[in-house]
């Protein structure tokens, strides 16, 4: 009733304006122009709002037309600018009743009040939900700005790649196209996949120095069917290049000139990595469908199920491990990044006898870093890093390890540079022995020549890192070849402070400095895994002292700090996993095996002063900074360090650095 009232009253209120009804007269006689066509529509769209079958909403549309017809009139000098105005306002009127009123049968305000109590809602529910992008700050987001960077990059990309197919499909091979060298085989579509995943997976390659500009984080924020090394393996090289020229240009081992080669994950992060956030590179071998793709030659004797499980399975992007995260150990520190970063920084500078050795062997005992170090490794040389842990391939692969052991070293050949980390490396290539399985045999001859020829060749840029709390039991051809041994010890009383002042450093704790340095005093013959697990067990203290009843109701901030007592309590029950005994047995074989420890406490004399010791009977080693060493007579060195140090030069001097890695596998041997 009341709302058949209204219609009539809204039909009786509405009178079309007298101009219109007298210019539709007069155009009634001529031939239909804009002008009457407006106003029958006028007429029309009035019928219908007033016939009372329409829904708030028709109406909102009906009023919100006449609207636009008054201003199309105006501008049209169909009516005057009065009669515009007045119908303007009182047509809006009326638009405006229906928007704005609360009536859920004639209005729509109802609408826009659920919508408001929904946003409302959800904004109290939680701040999270509020957003603060604005049109400024989105575009200095760094997803927005690596996408962009991404779209940009694929762009030259697709062109470097049409070119490429252009001269392969013409014959051309990948040596007489040196900017793309991988593209000269195309092959089947299975093959195709296994070269499409492992351009996915180099493409997660760590973070040089926590460069901002990594691809790796740009590459995992590009989506999967768009991402650049899906669909341009080889193409990554000037894909890098563009991203940061420094990373192109710098091969990590051998020579400047087979940088180009396939260097697919010098897609740097992490970054991740860093910053990577750590996420896990899980290669889709096998998603990639398109028969044009490369594969690599080298990639072809090896069975493709090995090479996806490399990819899957080996290739290691775990969260993102800086130097700072490793207490202590500067010795081993400094000596990576001199292997690892600086010939990645500085290629022109690390080429022919500078460059860096190929195999390293990371000992000492169990929990002092040597996982954390190979981690590290990962994240900071920007290479590609296969980690591995010897023992999985022994039982993992029962039966197929040797075949994994040379898919491995093909696939790392095929991303270069690469890094090859083998965990337990004791329990791959231990000494033969007459028990010895005939299976692990296999294996270990396979990784010894693949060992041999990745660091015997000069062309392939692999460093293959080994770590091993039992040295003793490495087969001596192994040792052999892993030229670079650096002695992991236990920490000592700075570098288990810096551990427990970290990790409390993220805890509620009220340790004072001299309570932290009497910890250290406490802990000494601690690992570094010791001292982790001290801290977890102090940690407890505050939770152990609590009522039982009170822990389901306790806050979190009601949780008292962590003290000194606790750490006291803790002491009683974690003790130091490596005996002396053992300690002794580590200490031995570094000074039989590894002669950094004769630069200092952890190897290192850092100074850069020479040092003559005893190696041997009647033979010297003459230690020079950056760790060069002349086997010589007494007396010879002995005068070569006089020499050193009166700041003179000598021939013998400078040929140190040139002779050193020709004599240093012999030596080792002896
Ligand atoms: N130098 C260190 N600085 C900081 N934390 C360390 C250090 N050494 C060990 N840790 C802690 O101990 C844990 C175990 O270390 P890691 O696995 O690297 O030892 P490891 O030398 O590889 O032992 P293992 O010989 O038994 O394999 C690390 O995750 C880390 O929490
Ligand atoms: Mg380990």
């Amino acid at each position: 009733m009341i709302r058949g009232r209204k219609e009539k009253l809204s039909l009786n209120a509405f009178k079309p304006p007298q101009s219109w009804l007298l210019f539709e007269k007069m155009s009634a006689m001529e031939a239909p122009t804009p002008s009457t066509v407006h106003l029958s529509e006028w007429q029309e769209s009035y019928f219908a709002v007033t016939s009372g079958t329409c829904t708030p909403g028709q109406k909102a549309d009906g009023y919100r037309a006449k609207i636009l017809r008054i201003q199309y009139a105006w501008a049209n000098s169909e009516i005057s600018q009065v009669c515009a105005a007045n119908l303007f306002k009182k047509y809006a009127e009326k638009y405006s009743a229906i928007i704005d009123s609360g009536n859920a049968e004639t209005g729509l305000n109802n609408y826009a009040e659920n919508i408001l109590t929904l946003a409302k809602c959800q904004q109290s529910d939680s701040d999270k939900w509020q957003s603060a992008l604005t049109t400024e700050n989105v575009f200095e987001l760094k997803c927005v700005r690596e996408r962009m960077q991404a779209g940009k990059i694929f762009q030259s990309s697709q062109m470097a790649l049409a070119d490429a197919r252009v001269r392969a499909d013409k014959g051309v091979s990948a040596s007489a196209a040196p900017a793309l060298p991988k593209l000269d085989v195309f092959s089947s579509t299975r093959e195709t996949e296994l070269s499409a995943g492992s351009a996915k997976c180099a493409s997660q390659g760590p973070d040089l120095l926590g460069h901002p500009s990594s691809s790796k984080s740009l590459q995992s924020s590009v989506p999967p069917v768009t991402r650049t090394s899906d669909i341009l393996p080889a193409a990554s090289a000037s894909l890098s290049k563009q991203i940061n020229p420094c990373f192109q240009a710098t091969p990590l081992f051998g020579s400047k000139e087979s940088t180009n080669s396939s260097s697919l994950k010098m897609s740097v992060p992490r970054q991740d990595g860093s910053e990577n956030g750590g996420a896990q590179c899980k290669p889709h071998v096998g998603e990639s469908t398109d028969p044009l793709l490369p594969v690599d030659e080298r990639l072809k004797n090896i069975e493709p199920k090995m090479v996806e499980l490399i990819m899957h399975e080996i290739m290691d992007h775990g969260p993102p491990v800086s130097w700072d995260d490793i207490a202590g150990v500067e010795f081993a520190k400094a000596t990576i990044k001199e292997i690892v970063v600086w010939p990645m920084l500085r290629p022109d500078i690390f080429t022919g006898l500078r460059g860096p050795p190929k195999g390293i062997l990371l000992f000492g005992p169990p929990g002092t870093g040597k996982t954390l170090i190979g981690k590290c490794i990962a994240c900071q040389s920007g290479a590609t890093f296969f980690s591995i842990s010897a023992s999985s391939l022994t039982s993992k692969w029962v039966g197929e390890g040797e075949k994994m052991v040379r898919a491995l070293f093909a696939v790392a050949r095929c991303q270069q540079p690469a890094v090859i980390f083998i965990d337990e490396i004791d329990s791959l290539l231990s000494q033969r022995g007459e028990g010895e399985h005939e299976s692990s045999r296999r294996i270990k001859t396979e990784f010894l020549v693949q060992l041999d020829g990745a660091t015997t060749s000069s062309e392939d840029r692999i460093l293959v890192v080994g770590a091993t709390n039992r040295p003793q039991e490495i087969d001596e051809a192994a040792r052999r070849r892993l030229v670079k041994r650096l002695y992991i010890p236990l920490p000592e009383a700075s570098a288990r402070e810096q551990i427990v002042a970290r990790l409390m450093a993220k805890e509620h704790c009220s340790l004072s400095e001299e309570e932290i340095k009497l910890i250290v005093q406490k802990s000494d013959g601690f690992s570094g895994a010791d001292m982790t697990q001290l801290c977890r067990e102090a940690s407890l203290g505050p939770i152990r002292s609590l009522q039982s009843v009170d822990i389901a109701t306790i806050t979190p901030d009601q949780v008292r700090p962590i003290c000194f007592l606790d750490f006291e309590s803790a002491l009683r029950t974690v003790r130091p996993s490596v005996s002396p005994k053992d300690l002794e047995l580590y200490e031995t074989w570094n000074q039989t095996h590894d002669w950094s420890r004769w630069l200092g406490r952890e190897g290192g004399n850092r100074k850069g002063e020479p040092s003559a010791v005893r190696a041997q009977a009647g033979t010297r080693l003459l230690w020079y900074p950056g760790h060069i060493c002349l086997r010589m007579q007494v007396p010879m060195a002995l005068l070569l360090l006089i020499f050193h140090r009166l700041g003179m030069s000598h021939p013998a001097l400078a040929a140190a650095e040139n002779v050193h890695r020709v004599w240093e596998p012999e030596l080792s041997q002896k």
